[in-house]
């Protein structure tokens, strides 16, 4: 699948959004992918995870397990690991951190897939990166279906994403008039519950 065929799976879906968002970075944004839209039709979520994995496994990496961070990368993490055949497990945020929970464990030196819906600035990917080093993963590649940063995010680890796009985003003082104008809306968890 090439980086139109992506889009269009999230167009037919409903999931690219055009309005005023604000991003889990504090960055805003005219556009929004929202992968649960995509990922809800069980079809599009096996044949964008098996276009995935046939773009992983060409670069020739190795992986054991693969550890995604909730909410959003627990349904392509969960399909990426079904297809490679491998453990699939989640971190989530307490108190803001993000921690392996629910008697998941990482066995030591394991070399992890670090798998998310959506890269953007790749805050929450280091993140996540964070969190599995510290349970004692190795983390040997990081996965994405849309990296929104025209692949300028850098997270460390090599970046496999399925599509690579560049969507502009702005800080809250250097927002657009025209964006200004539309109220903003926060699709992601992230500070939910603060
Ligand atoms: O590269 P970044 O700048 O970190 O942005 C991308 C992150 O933002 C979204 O998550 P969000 O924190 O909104 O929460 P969610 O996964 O629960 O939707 C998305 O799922 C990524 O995790
Ligand atoms: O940066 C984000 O928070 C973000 C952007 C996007 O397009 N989709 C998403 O789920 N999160
Ligand atoms: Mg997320």
């Amino acid at each position: 699948m090439n980086t139109e065929d992506v889009l269009n799976e999230f167009r037919d879906a409903g999931a690219l959004l055009e309005g005023h968002f604000k991003l889990s970075s504090g960055k805003h944004s005219s556009v929004y992918c929202q992968c649960a839209l995509v990922l809800k039709d069980t079809w599009r979520a096996m044949k964008l995870s098996a276009a995935f994995v046939e773009k992983l496994k060409a670069t020739g990496v190795d992986v054991d397990m693969v550890v995604s961070p909730a909410m959003g990368g627990v349904v392509i993490g969960y399909e990426v690991a079904r297809t490679l055949g491998i453990p699939g497990v989640f971190t989530e945020r307490v108190e803001g951190q993000l921690e392996l929970r629910r008697g998941f464990e990482i066995p030591r030196g394991a070399k992890i897939l670090m798998m998310e819906d959506i890269i953007t600035t790749g805050l929450s990917s280091r993140e996540c990166i964070e969190s599995i080093e510290a349970a004692g993963g190795h983390v040997v590649a990081a996965g994405c279906l849309i990296n929104r940063s025209g692949g300028r995010a850098e997270v460390g680890v090599p970046i496999t994403a399925l599509a690579t796009i560049d969507a502009p985003i702005f800080d809250p003082s250097e927002v657009p008039d025209e964006l200004k104008n539309i109220p903003a809306v926060k699709p992601g968890s992230r500070g939910l519950n603060k």
